[in-house]
């Protein structure tokens, strides 16, 4: 998407702390402080920033976008604009669609259709193996090195659970140190149809559960896997106080070993589940209070890397059945900032600087995106991919209005305190609530 042709003017907000202009021309930052307003040109667009934070675009590394496949539940174009208006400036779409990201085609296609969606940089995620199957491998290295440039990998929704598997496919990508996101579960510990934590709860639901062991022990596994070939794993939606436990071990090792967690597992607990809500049914499933205690205090201390949504769009004929059967997952896109920041900031476990770092910065940087603009610092000559926050603003959350095309948002009547004002993508505004003086510009 090219840049925009008027210069973009955001005023007065805070950047690191300390209020300031910044001038954006030509889809890059090219002016700071006192400076910024003296070089606009022309009438430039404009952004208030009084009282706002200027932060860098948020970077979400496990976003599910339904298309292809299932343009019911979500578009690529869809997903994007829920993207853009969560604040953020680059998502990495993942392969479970259909068809599958396995070939270099698929992976283009994406990434085109990304493109021409234009709200956010759209980077596929190829598959581990072909079709999801869990034992052949896809085309890693041609998915590499096509014009979609993949460098994560992941058979995300389910767990690539063969050990013989996982080490050739992360000798591979070891080749391009490419990084492979691991759905952290091992299928043989749990039957089937397991949905929900396995322990007190489910045996009085009488639903069947997955264990803490199941993820724990997988990424002990992909951590020695990590140690003997030397490539990147990244743990997706890391749930459990013991999946926490074995991070760090796997850390203190010297594993180049990364981990993330979801806005729902930090704040959502699986006492939920006693109504039978199916939309609180999520893979991996929302844990008891020791295991969402144990996932902050692990984000803040730096031993979970990223916050990542794990978006995950369904049809209401999907998602609206008895429990049992209902579909998994849950939207996460435009209600991730004011989760996170009412969670982790306003309550000064972390400082917003931390939230820029889980949020924008390392996943940017495990992603492969910051020499593209994502992540990182505001300064001149980086490319402007920004989001303007209100950290005081209370926002409610309303299901029926959303930019996804789905409805399955477990947030609905909940107040958070944060609030994304504007998103802007190399200079264009791609969301904004707030009048600005170039209506033209505004999503
Ligand atoms: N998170 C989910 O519950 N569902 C995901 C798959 C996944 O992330 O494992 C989906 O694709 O719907
Ligand atoms: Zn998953
Ligand atoms: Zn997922």
């Amino acid at each position: 998407m090219s840049a925009p042709d008027t210069d973009l003017l955001i005023a007065g907000a805070r950047v690191a702390g300390g209020a300031t202009d910044v001038l954006v021309r030509g889809g890059v930052v090219v002016a700071l402080g006192a400076e910024a307003t003296a070089e606009a040109k022309g009438e430039p667009a404009r952004l208030d920033g009084d009282g706002l934070d200027l932060l860098p675009g948020l970077v979400d590394v496990h976003t599910h976008l339904r298309e292809p496949g299932r343009e019911d539940a979500e578009t690529i174009a869809t997903g994007s604009a829920a993207a853009a208006a969560g604040g953020f400036t680059a998502i990495l779409a993942m392969a479970n669609t259909t068809p599958v990201t396995d070939t270099a085609e698929n992976a283009e296609r994406v990434l085109d259709l990304g493109r021409a969606a234009g709200l956010v940089d759209v980077q596929p995620i190829g598959a581990v193996t072909k079709d999801l199957g869990g034992s052949e491998l896809a085309e890693l290295a041609l998915m590499h090195r096509s014009r979609a440039a993949v460098t994560v990998f992941s058979d995300d929704g389910r767990c690539v659970a063969d050990p013989r598997v996982m080490r050739r496919a992360l000798e591979y990508v070891r080749a391009f140190d490419g990084v492979i996101s691991q759905h952290a579960q091992d299928p043989d510990l749990a039957g089937p149809s397991a949905c929900c934590d396995e322990g007190e709860l489910s045996g009085r639901l009488g639903l069947p559960g997955w264990p803490a062991a199941a993820e724990a022990s997988i990424i002990a596994r992909d951590a020695e896997l990590s140690l003997l070939t030397g490539a990147r794993v990244h743990v997706a939606h890391v749930t459990t106080a013991e999946g926490v436990e074995v991070v760090r071990w796997a850390k203190a090792r010297g594993a180049r070993l990364t981990a993330e967690v979801t806005p729902h597992h930090l704040a959502l607990t699986s006492d939920l589940l006693r109504g039978y809500d199916p939309v609180y049914k999520v893979n991996p499933p929302l844990r008891p209070d020791e295991d969402v205690a144990a996932l902050r205090a692990a984000l803040a201390d730096g031993t979970i890397d990223v916050v990542a949504t794990d978006h995950a769009p369904h049809a209401r004929h999907d998602k609206e059945h008895a429990f049992v059967d209902a579909a998994f997952g849950m939207l996460g896109l435009e209600t991730a900032f004011a989760v996170v920041h009412d969670l982790m900031v306003r309550t000064g476990e972390m400082t917003l600087a931390d939230l820029t770092r889980v949020m924008s910065t390392a996943p940017a940087r495990l992603a492969g995106l910051s020499a593209a603009g994502h992540g990182g610092l505001i300064e001149v000559g980086r490319p402007a991919n920004l989001v303007l926050v209100d950290t005081e603003a209370p926002v409610t959350v309303d299901a029926t209005r959303s930019a996804s095309l789905a409805r399955n948002n477990p947030w609905h009547g909940r107040t958070f305190t944060g609030a994304v004002r504007a998103t802007v993508l190399r200079g264009r505004i791609t969301y904004s609530p707030q009048p600005t003086t170039d209506p033209e510009v505004t999503a």
